[in-house]
């Protein structure tokens, strides 16, 4: 019998909820292995000879077999493992316009939301610092510049992003959004069809989205009591 995949992770991170969201969803066996990107968890030697020895999460073991990069083990799993059609469809326009979000995502979304985060939350976080308010007014407006391209291109009127079904790229998408979203950051405020889409998107996704967003809401729930203080 084969043996459920090793799934390392921390759901701090983007491609982490997503792929969770995926095994999840498609009911694919895994073992869960939680791996603290705060604790540097990934930083050790076991991590990196054993799991990953690029030491970033998520990674995988199926059997023998270590695989890292979110894109490539969303692949596999599809190739591998017994996977609902609707998630990469066969159909080779669908899935070539889901291939090219997945390529448009890591300079663009990614690359923004990310920036954010670790502007505004993650580097004040590690160096016991207040944010840069230039540096944080900088990587919002690249965030704002992208957020407004994503809906120009990405939310052309289907129900989700690709098609009628929801799909990786939808995934991969609302988790990028939400990592700025959780320090502070309205994603919605000047892009209704994001606030449309992310609301379909977060629905089709539960009960799995909720459990996948708990690290992340715990953030939201501390930043905005530190931005009532302020007022206050
Ligand atoms: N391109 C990789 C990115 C992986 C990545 O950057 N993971 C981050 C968390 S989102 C990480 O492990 N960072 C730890 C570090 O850079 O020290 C993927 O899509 O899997």
């Amino acid at each position: 019998m084969t043996q459920p995949i090793k799934f390392y992770f921390d759901l701090l991170s983007q491609p982490c909820r997503a792929l969770y969201m995926f095994l999840e969803a498609s009911k694919i066996p895994y073992e869960a292995v939680s791996i603290s990107l705060m604790r540097g968890e990934h930083l050790s030697n076991d991590f990196k000879n054993n799991i990953n020895r690029f030491q970033k999460v998520p990674a995988i073991k199926d059997e023998d077999f270590k695989l890292s990069e979110s894109i490539a083990i969303f692949r596999y799993l599809v190739r591998e493992k017994i996977v609902p059609e609707h998630w990469y469809p066969h159909k080779g326009a669908l899935r070539a316009r889901i291939d090219e979000y997945m390529e448009w995502q890591h300079g663009n979304m990614r690359a923004c939301c990310t920036d954010y985060f670790r502007q505004k939350w993650l580097q004040p976080k590690l160096t016991n610092t207040e944010p840069n308010p230039e540096q944080v007014a900088q990587s919002e407006a690249r965030l704002n510049k992208c957020l407004a391209e994503f809906e120009q291109h990405w939310l052309k009127g289907e129900k989700y992003m690709i098609t009628s079904n929801i799909t990786i790229a939808d995934l991969l998408a609302i988790c990028e959004i939400d990592q700025p979203k959780a320090v502070g950051f309205n994603p919605f405020k000047n892009y209704p069809r994001i606030a449309d889409w992310h609301e379909l998107t977060r629905e089709a996704l539960e009960p799995y989205y909720h459990e996948a967003n708990q690290v992340i809401d715990k953030i939201e729930g501390k930043q905005k009591e530190k931005v009532l203080q302020m007022k206050n």
